[in-house]
């Protein structure tokens, strides 16, 4: 079976990713997406979750031995030695499943949605990348109010992803996400229009 066409679809904290990938979704699109791998690959039983109990101690799990994502979360965006370390334990487990995904795919296309696309190279696996924008003030309050995380820990994570003119240099196309949510459904159906018939082209080669 041939490789399906992959849509890489990025942007940084609370941009918009998964509001535009639910719309893709809608459209029939599968989505593989690295913020839900990244929750597989540490499920309980897993052994990158065993790595990360030897790591940082059995507090960084909850009493039901879930993975305690909020304290992971302060612990790695305040200190850069453990963010490196597991991000060295994660991102090759997340990479080999979202290969494995993208594979099994069925739609005419696949949105791949990746925070650090571009920051990890993964724009390689994309035939095309999608940027969803917004200004870094709209994001910061989006991603505060979403996650109750502080101001701090959400601008630390903010420096460490690229900034936006980084990824917008990588984007055929942007989708403009500084308004309201309503503006996003007629900007998806477009792109939408475009990448069937570009799906479309790549499998007549
Ligand atoms: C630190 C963790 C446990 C915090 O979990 P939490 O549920 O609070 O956040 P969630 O996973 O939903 O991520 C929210 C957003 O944070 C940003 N983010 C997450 N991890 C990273 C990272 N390593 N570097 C930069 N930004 C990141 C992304 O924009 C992401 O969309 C989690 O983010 C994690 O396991 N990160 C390491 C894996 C990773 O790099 N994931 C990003 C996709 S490859
Ligand atoms: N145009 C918008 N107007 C108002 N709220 C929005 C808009 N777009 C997204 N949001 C909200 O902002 C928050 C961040 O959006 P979303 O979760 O889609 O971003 P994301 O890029 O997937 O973030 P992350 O990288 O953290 O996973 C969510 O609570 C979402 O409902």
């Amino acid at each position: 079976m041939s490789k399906p066409f992959v849509v890489g679809l990025t942007g940084g904290i609370g941009s918009g990713k998964s509001a535009v990938s639910d719309l893709f979704a809608q459209q029939g699109i599968d989505i593989v997406d690295a913020d839900v791998v990244a929750r597989q690959v540490v499920e309980p039983g897993t052994p990158a979750l065993q790595a990360i109990i030897d790591h940082f101690g059995e507090a960084i799990v909850t009493d039901s031995g879930t993975l305690n994502r909020p304290a992971l979360r302060k612990r790695v965006f305040d200190n850069d030695l453990d963010k490196q370390w597991l991000n060295a334990l994660l991102h090759p487990a997340i990479r080999a499943e979202m290969q494995t995904q993208l594979e099994v795919a069925t739609s005419p296309y696949v949105v791949f949605s990746v925070p650090l696309l571009i920051e990890n190279g993964l724009d390689s696996m994309a035939d095309t990348v999608l940027v969803v924008d917004c200004s870094e003030e709209t994001q910061l309050a989006r991603a505060t109010r979403r996650d109750g995380s502080n101001i701090e820990t959400i601008k630390s994570i903010m420096a460490s992803q690229a900034s936006r003119q980084q990824r917008l240099e990588k984007a055929q196309y942007v989708i403009d996400n500084n308004g309201e949510l309503s503006a996003l459904p007629p900007q998806v159906k477009s792109l939408h229009q475009q990448y069937m018939q570009q799906s479309a082209q790549k499998s007549a080669r």
